[in-house]
């Protein structure tokens, strides 16, 4: 199996460059290394290396955040001779919370020695804009606001070279949370229809992690060939400030105002125009009215070892 590594530069506000200087020193197996040198690029050369299946398989290692990996997957997605693994250098790295990482170059020879499982894994579709895709999750709302802020925010390349990346976070929910008009959603899902007022964010996810740690969807599971809708509505700012600080730990499910649900497709309708996120990229703003439809693409992208999250079920809770 050939080895590429596919470096960002720029996540964690630079940072990675330096850590993939020392971290290339430990590589002790041949590979091929490609430098970003923007957003679309590392799909670019994932999508090179999915077009022209040569007669090794390829083991394509995303160098970099949630970003990076995210591009790498979309465009790897559908070759079978491709796997993808991760060395997370990013600020968030949500990715490595919910999928096997490799946390050195010696794990990485391990695995291209010995040949370790590569799990085919579902995969999340969007209908919007040209269309996009997640591996993590992606949502409206609320949290999509603060992806938003906290991405384009001046702050963070200063507060991540001072270790502080996740204050960015943070600031920004905070302000939303004083400025977020929240509104009124129609979700259709296997033929039922649901109506919810007030809502504040509806997020749908592929594994549990998103937020840099946030468990949002407790019951989610990669491998299973389901996607679960999380929708959080009719809270105060205060009472929403306490679910949020739940989701650590994944107990926000059991207040009234969380409801979840499981599938293999969900069409969400707001009644205005909200942000979009996917895996924590600002990803536009949804029409008002127009539906967004997010499917489940099953066994779309393999894995470089064994799959670290795997559950079934999910509790339905009431609806409001
Ligand atoms: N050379 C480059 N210069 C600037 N931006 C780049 C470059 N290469 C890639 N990018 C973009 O950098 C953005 C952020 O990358 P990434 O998500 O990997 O890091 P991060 O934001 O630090 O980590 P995380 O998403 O885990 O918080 C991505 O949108 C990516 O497309």
């Amino acid at each position: 199996m050939k080895a590429v590594f596919v470096v960002n530069p720029a996540a964690k506000g630079g940072k990675a460059l330096g850590r993939w200087t020392a971290f290339r020193k430990t590589v002790a197996f041949p590979y091929q290394e490609f430098m970003t040198k923007g957003p679309g690029h590392a799909k670019a050369i994932a999508r090179g290396f999915a077009a022209h299946q040569e007669k090794e398989n390829v083991l394509l290692i995303a160098f970099g955040g949630d970003g990076t990996v995210h591009e790498m997957i979309a465009g790897a997605a559908g070759a079978g001779h491709i796997v993808v693994g991760s060395v997370g250098a990013g600020s968030g790295n949500d990715f490595g919370r919910g999928f096997r990482t490799f946390g050195s170059a010696e794990e990485i020879g391990a695995y291209l020695g010995r040949r370790h499982a590569s799990p085919a894994l579902d995969m999340g579709e969007v209908s919007f804009g040209d269309g996009a895709t997640f591996v993590n999750s992606a949502g409206i709302g609320f949290d999509a606001v603060i992806s938003r802020g906290s991405g384009r925010s001046s702050l963070k390349p200063l507060l991540n070279r001072m270790g502080l990346g996740k204050f960015v976070y943070a600031l920004y929910t905070v302000r939303a949370l004083f400025t977020f008009r929240t509104f009124g959603l129609e979700v259709t899902h296997d033929g039922e229809r649901q109506e919810y007022r007030d809502v504040w964010f509806a997020t749908v996810s592929n594994q549990p992690y998103y937020g840099g740690g946030m468990k949002i969807s407790p019951k989610s599971d990669p491998a299973d060939g389901l996607i679960e809708l999380t929708v959080v509505s009719r809270l105060s700012r205060m009472k929403l400030l306490l679910v949020f600080g739940s989701v650590f730990f994944g107990a926000h499910t059991a207040f009234r105002e969380v409801d979840c649900r499981q599938g293999r497709s969900f069409s969400l309708k707001a009644d205005r125009a909200v942000p979009l996120h996917t895996d924590g990229e600002d990803a536009g703003n949804t029409e008002s009215g127009e539906p967004v439809v997010f499917t489940v693409r099953p066994e779309a992208w393999r894995l470089a070892g064994q799959q670290r999250t795997g559950r079934s079920g999910i509790k339905h809770e009431s609806t409001p």
